[in-house]
């Protein structure tokens, strides 16, 4: 996808009009929040469409039928998790450990009406605690950690059967072989439509072989 604009994104993921005026706030919110906190790339805000909602927007079609509830972690501004929310009725819990970020998440949620909780804290305090327990669908994380790592936060949500959805970029065959040392998990890996050097993995049935 060669940087598509707003029209062609919605477009392309079949994004409902409601759905598509909660995204113009979000991108709106992001722009204004932008001047005062890093929350993207200084290089990336003129292609907020191309660069950021695609990139989210672009895990819908391998996300399961019926999903209700997904967790994000390292969230940022919000991309995938938050993103997803505002295309499709799911409840989002964003993990973002930076107090900043995690004020921009609440205010973009409260205003577009995303069922989005923020949790403010580091992924692996706040998983292994109550997070634990929600029992998501899916777990996702766009440029978080090296797959070993990604796994290791991940792990309380794969473990209770979440299917994981990670952005990767060129070094996935490189980091799929350090997991695969600790790791027995099923992989799909899917051409990224936004990063012509990317993939979008999906992660079934992983369990920890080693420490
Ligand atoms: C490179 S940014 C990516 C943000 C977003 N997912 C995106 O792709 O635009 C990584 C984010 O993860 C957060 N983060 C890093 N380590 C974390 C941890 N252990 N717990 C919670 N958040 C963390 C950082 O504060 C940062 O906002």
């Amino acid at each position: 996808m060669s940087a598509p604009g707003r029209e062609a994104v919605l477009d392309r993921f079949g994004v409902s009009r409601e759905s598509a005026a909660k995204l113009d706030l979000y991108v709106s919110l992001l722009l204004t929040w932008q001047a005062r906190i890093n929350l993207i790339g200084p290089s990336t805000q003129e292609d907020v469409w191309s660069r950021h909602v695609a990139d989210a927007l672009q895990l819908l079609p391998y996300l399961p039928e019926g999903l209700s509830r997904i967790a994000d972690l390292g969230s940022g501004a919000g991309i995938p998790g938050l993103v997803l929310a505002l295309a499709r009725p799911l409840e989002a819990h964003l993990f973002e450990s930076n107090q900043k970020k995690g004020a921009f998440l609440r205010e973009a949620a409260r205003q577009t009406g995303a069922q989005a909780h923020i949790h403010s804290a580091r992924i692996e305090a706040a998983a292994e605690g109550e997070a634990a327990r929600l029992k998501v669908g899916a777990v996702t994380a766009r440029a978080l950690a090296p797959l070993p790592k990604l796994l290791d936060y991940a792990h309380p949500f794969l473990e209770n059967g979440a299917i994981g959805y990670f952005h990767k970029g060129q070094d996935v065959d490189a980091e799929l072989t350090d997991a695969t040392k600790s790791w027995k998990m099923q992989v799909e890996k899917h051409p990224s439509l936004t990063d012509s050097r990317g993939v979008i993995l999906v992660v079934k049935e992983a369990h920890r072989v080693r420490r």
